[in-house]
């Protein structure tokens, strides 16, 4: 590792050469974000934002960082996963535009591909105990982790229990919630006030993913969440095409580049067709699988019969599949009992944000499997005992990044067009989140947003969707006054009421 304490955490410092011709070359794909760095370039929006930001550690995500820290921002920075990580990425965003690898200039760090759940969590610590006496006033999440040790970190401060004591009706006796815990533990012993303070500073979090913001209106809803958060998965040009699009490119690049099987003629199994399920299903049709889906929800499965899908249930196709992908966003979705049951070789994976929707903890306890690791991030399970229904003793499943995200496990997620889109959300957010907050302290108000979850306003969505057609050749056509009055909407838009759900 490339490690300077407090400062940064990396791989290895040497990749960022070679990182930075990726960050340039993606910076090409990224017209939202170049666009956003041109419009407040100079009025340095972010100038005072201290940003603790937690998302896959990408060549994606290191533009975004960029572009934060173009517009003023202070960034710490670490992965939400701890498969997700491009060390090239990390070693650029370390080194910065103008420093070498011996004299790094850039932004703090914490992240590497290959963490242990140790040190994924002392890294996301690492975002948000900042050096000297400042702390962040900023989140920018994905999935939520940072977000809950904040709010896990204060509920210990405020009833004085210091782990390994539990608070009271403290659920998730995991091994990784044990690791939170530990993480608590020494912060509370080197400041008893440690997360007040931060709790304190934070000015609100925009959080990017479904699973994220299903945290966040939870948080709402008991009436625990310390901040205003807004809601970016939920702009339509960020879960309708990343959640989409992104994963009809990105889970096809995953399990090629980890089994290289061929998915032309076989069948695949995606449990939910939600906006992701409904790009993995597209992308194994693009790739002639027959796909059979799984939902709970009847106008999901009925958009997914009425896409030409078969709509079963998994234990229906056990004998028949040869991949498996969850995409739910629940847990329990793929159980030992299914697992054991599977055609010999099926590929099994998940691209839901958290790995509890394949139970890896029951795969591993089942009698006589063992696990032989093909490749980093792919391992093969092999049954000692015959199966349920007679299955052969010895056969096997290929589970792809030990039941986390296999995009990002296995490749290196969405590409950078479509992360353009997410990420344009998330700067806007940010921007949002920070102006209010410093614009109420200047002038002794109330600030507009209150410790709910938002979402941004249309004609900003809509921004967010003009920054990026000329870079696809779309010439849009524009409406006459007479027929923006016969539709009853402005000429420039919005063009669509809230309930429009594209
Ligand atoms: N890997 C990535 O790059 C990536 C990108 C975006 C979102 N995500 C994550 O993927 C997950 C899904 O996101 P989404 O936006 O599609 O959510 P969504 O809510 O739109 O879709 C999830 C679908 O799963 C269905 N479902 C729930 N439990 C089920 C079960 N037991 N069996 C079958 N179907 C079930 C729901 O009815 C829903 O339709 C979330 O965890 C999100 O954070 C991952
Ligand atoms: N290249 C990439 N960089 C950063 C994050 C990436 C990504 N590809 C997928 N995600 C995850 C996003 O889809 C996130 O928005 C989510 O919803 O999980």
């Amino acid at each position: 590792f490339d490690e300077i304490p407090g400062r940064y955490k990396v791989r290895d410092l040497s990749l960022a050469e070679a990182g930075r011709h990726q960050l340039r070359l993606a910076e090409h794909e990224m017209p939202g974000l170049m666009a956003l760095r041109a419009e407040y370039g100079d009025s340095q929006p972010l100038a005072g934002a201290r940003i603790a930001g937690s998302l896959h550690m990408t060549v994606q995500t290191a533009v975004l960082i960029e572009t934060l820290v173009a517009l003023g921002a202070q960034v710490r920075w670490a992965s939400c996963n701890i498969f997700s990580t491009q060390d090239e990425a990390a070693a650029a965003v370390v080194v910065g535009p103008h420093g070498t690898p011996e004299d790094p200039q850039g932004v703090p760090v914490f992240a590497w591909k290959g963490e242990s759940l140790e040190e994924y969590w002392d890294c996301t610590e690492q975002i948000l105990v900042w050096p000297g006496d400042e702390s962040p006033n900023l989140i920018l999440d994905d999935g939520g982790d940072a977000t809950m040790l904040v709010h896990l970190g204060l509920q210990y401060e405020r009833a004085g229990v210091v782990p390994p004591d539990t608070l009271p009706g403290e659920p998730d006796h995991t091994h990784e919630m044990n690791v939170v815990r530990g993480v608590l533990r020494r912060a509370l012993e080197a400041d008893p006030l440690r997360w007040t303070t931060i709790a304190q500073e934070i000015q609100g979090v925009t959080e990017e993913t479904t699973t994220g913001v299903h945290r966040l209106y939870q948080l709402a809803e008991s009436g625990e969440l310390l901040f205003p958060a807004i809601n970016v998965n939920d702009s339509v040009t960020k879960s309708k095409f990343d959640n989409k699009y992104g994963i009809r490119h990105s889970l096809p690049d995953g399990i090629n580049r980890a089994t290289d099987v061929l998915m032309g003629g076989k069948v695949a199994f995606v449990a939910g067709y939600g906006d992701v399920g409904k790009g993995a299903a597209e992308a194994f049709r693009g790739q002639g699988a027959r796909v059979i889906v799984s939902e709970v929800d009847p106008i999901c499965a009925l958009q997914a019969a009425m896409d030409g899908y078969q709509v079963a249930r998994i234990e229906d196709v056990l004998g028949e599949a040869d991949f498996f992908i969850t995409t739910t966003g629940n847990k329990d979705v793929i159980r030992a009992e299914h697992l054991v049951a599977m055609k010999d070789k099926a590929v099994v994976g998940n691209i839901g944000h958290f790995d509890n929707e394949i139970d890896m903890a029951g795969l591993a306890e089942v009698p006589g499997v063992s696990r032989t690791e093909i490749k980093p991030q792919v391992h093969e399970w092999t049954f000692a005992e015959p199966g349920p229904d007679g299955q052969p003793a010895g056969r096997s499943v290929v589970v792809l990044s030990e039941g986390r995200l296999l995009n990002l496990g296995n490749a290196t997620g969405h590409p950078s067009f479509v992360m353009s889109n997410s990420f344009s959300n998330q700067v806007i957010g940010q921007i949002e989140l920070y102006q209010d907050a410093t614009a109420a302290a200047r002038e002794g108000r109330e600030r507009a947003y209150a410790r709910q979850v938002y979402r941004l306003p249309k004609v900003l969505d809509e921004k967010v969707a003009r920054l990026h057609l000329d870079a696809l050749g779309v010439r849009l056509t524009e409406l006459s006054p007479s027929q923006a009055d016969y539709l009853g909407v402005p000429v420039e838009g919005p063009y669509k009421p809230e309930h429009y759900r594209y």
